[in-house]
This record gives structure tokens, sequence and C-alpha cells, in this order.
């Protein structure tokens, strides 16, 4: 049976949980730093088990041992950021949160696949694949698929159209500098710079960009959680299930688009050996500018990472 670990019970951790026990991925562990909290929510989607009609086995615990024999771990532990900052705000508590985890999942659980989603995440992935020693493949973050997934609600909100013929891709750091691709993004294989106003596409962009501040400004506290769990969902099933799907996601790079040593978002093929591939698409120059540019803002705050 797969195992799967969440780390972090909060609202993005117990969510992806439920959704992950909904679609029987696998059997979860959940943990978190706060007593009796994943012991309380493991037991309540235990006891939605009956009513849903899922076989997944949910622990709750706050000891690390449990994750023993994960073959992926999903990390989530970390403060959410406040109406006003910025993701790179949180990099300092963040770090220090990641390292313990990451200590933990070296120890536990050597051999699993991880994927990060604390924030500031390209940066957080960055400290969790120092922090581990794992190979770069099987250390990668969930940034893109929201990101896409929020260009492709507003351009079928926009279009008046099904979601389900709507794909888009954004690249970069998960952060203001990410960049979407409008000629990478289509509805039934058309791109939307053939059926939409450029205005029209820097507006939508403009609002993929600043997507999850959008959302903090709505929260007051804490930040979105539906659609990042939904996204984490995505990737862990084509990991346990090798799908080897095409997704954007912060991946190590080492040459790739002209960068280096790094964590940025790109599209990969994910399959049971975590990053199997990294696809480099053609662009345009501006959008190599704007990529080479969210790269050094990402190298920038790398530096200041104190393990
Ligand atoms: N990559 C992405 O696209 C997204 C990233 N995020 C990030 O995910 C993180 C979690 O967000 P939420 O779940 O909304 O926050 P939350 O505050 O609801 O939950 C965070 C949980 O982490 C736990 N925690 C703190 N320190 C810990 C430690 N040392 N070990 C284990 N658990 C620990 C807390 O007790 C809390 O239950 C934040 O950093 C947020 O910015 C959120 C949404 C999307
Ligand atoms: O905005 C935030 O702080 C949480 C996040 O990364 C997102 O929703 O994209």
């Amino acid at each position: 049976m797969t195992k799967i670990s969440v780390i972090g019970a909060g609202n993005v951790g117990a969510t992806a949980v439920q959704r992950l026990a909904e679609l029987e991925l696998g059997d979860i562990v959940m943990t978190d730093i706060i007593e009796g909290l994943p012991q309380g929510k493991s037991l309540d989607l235990m006891q939605s088990a009956p009513v849903m009609g899922y076989d997944t086995d949910i622990t709750g615990t706050n000891d690390y041992k449990d994750i023993e024999g994960s073959d992926v771990v999903v990390v989530t532990a970390g403060m959410p950021r406040k109406p006003g900052m910025s993701r790179d705000d949180l990099l300092d508590k963040n770090a220090n949160i990641t390292k313990d985890v990451c200590e933990n999942i070296k120890t536990h659980a050597p051999d699993s696949t991880i994927i990060t989603v604390t924030n500031p995440l390209d940066i957080m992935t960055y400290a969790a694949l120092e922090v581990t020693g794992f190979e770069h493949n099987r250390v990668f973050g969930m940034s893109g698929v929201l990101d896409s997934s929020r260009f492709e609600t507003f351009i079928a909100m926009e279009l008046g159209c099904s979601i389900q013929d709507v794909n888009a891709m954004v690249l970069g750091g998960h952060g203001d500098l990410m960049v979407p691709l409008p000629q990478y993004s289509t509805v039934s294989g058309i791109p939307i710079t053939e059926i939409m106003s450029e205005d029209t596409i820097n507006r939508l962009v403009e609002r993929t960009i600043h997507g999850g501040a959008e959302i903090v400004e709505h929260l007051k506290e804490g930040s979105a959680f539906y659609a990042p769990s939904a996204s984490i969902v995505k990737m862990v099933d084509s990991v346990v299930n090798d799908k080897k799907r095409i997704l954007p996601a912060a991946a190590y790079l080492n040459g790739e688009y002209g960068l280096n040593d790094i964590y940025l978002g790109v599209p990969v093929k994910l399959g049971k050996g975590g990053v199997e591939d990294i696809i480099e698409l053609d662009l345009t120059d501006d959008q190599k500018q704007k990529l080479s540019q969210s790269g050094a803002s990402v190298k920038e705050e790398i530096a200041k990472l104190n393990l």
C-alpha cells in the first residue's frame, strides 16, 4: 500500500489529507507540532469515511517515527502570510521550521519523495534539498499547478466557457515575478493569444500573479488552501500512480533555462522517479528576461538561508 505523509495539519495540510483520502491515493499519516491537532483531524476524517465511502487509513501523530516507510512526504508546516506581507517575509521563521521537518524526514523517511508547499516556496524547496541531501529529482515544490490553475480559472471566467477545455502554463518563482505564458495557454488547443485581446490577457496575467495575495486580502487570517490542496493532490497522484503528467513544478535547475543551482517553476514530467524530465520551452525575449529576473530574486533569497 502506498504511504503518504503530510507534515502540518493546518488549513493546507488537513485539506490535502481530506482530498487524498477521498481519492484513496494511499494510507496517510498527518503530523503537526501541536499536540492533539493531527489526532483530532484524522479521527474526524476517519469518521467521514463511512459516509464518503473511502477505505483510506488516516493516522494523526506528533511522532515522526510514524512517517517511516513513506513513499511521498508533503511539507505544509509553516506560517502563512498576513495581508500586506510578501511570501518572502516568511523566510526566517519558515526556514527554521523546514529545517526541523526535513531533518526528521531524512532520519525517518530517507527513501521518500518530498513535495514542499511551505512559503516562500522556491527557497524552502532549496532548503529541503540542502537539509536532506536527497537527490534533486525527489525534492520539488508545488507552485505552478496552483498558479496555472488560477490562470485557467480566470480564462474560463472571462470567456464564459467550460473550465474543462482550458489548459494554462505559468513558470517562474512562486511570487510577484512569476511568468504566465499566454502562447502556451489554450482553450481546446487554441492559444488564448488567438481569441483574446492583448489587454484582456494582460489583465488576467496580472490577476494570476497576485492571485494568492487577493485571497489573503479577503481572508485577513491565513491564505488560500482549497486550490493549493487540490494542486498538491494532482502532483501526488502523478507520482504515486507513475502517471508521468507534464506539470509545472519548482524543480532543481542545473543549466536548464540558463539557470543553475536554483529551484524555479518549470514544466516537468512527474512519475515514480519524482521529476523525471524538465521540459525547456521556447520563450519570447521578454519572457526569458522575466524568468531570469524571477530566478535572480529567488537566488537572492536563497543566499539569506542560514540552515
Ligand atoms: N506553495 C503554495 O502554492 C502554497 C503555500 N502555502 C504555504 O503553506 C504553509 C501552510 O499554510 P496553511 O496550512 O494555510 O497554514 P496553517 O497555519 O493553517 O498551518 C500550518 C501548520 O504548520 C504547523 N507547524 C508549525 N511549525 C511546525 C513544525 N515545526 N513541525 C510541524 N508542524 C508545524 C502549525 O502548527 C500549523 O498547524 C504556509 O507557509 C503557506 O504560505 C499556502 C498555500 C499555497
Ligand atoms: O499567497 C499565499 O501566501 C499562499 C500562496 O502561496 C498562494 O495562495 O499562492
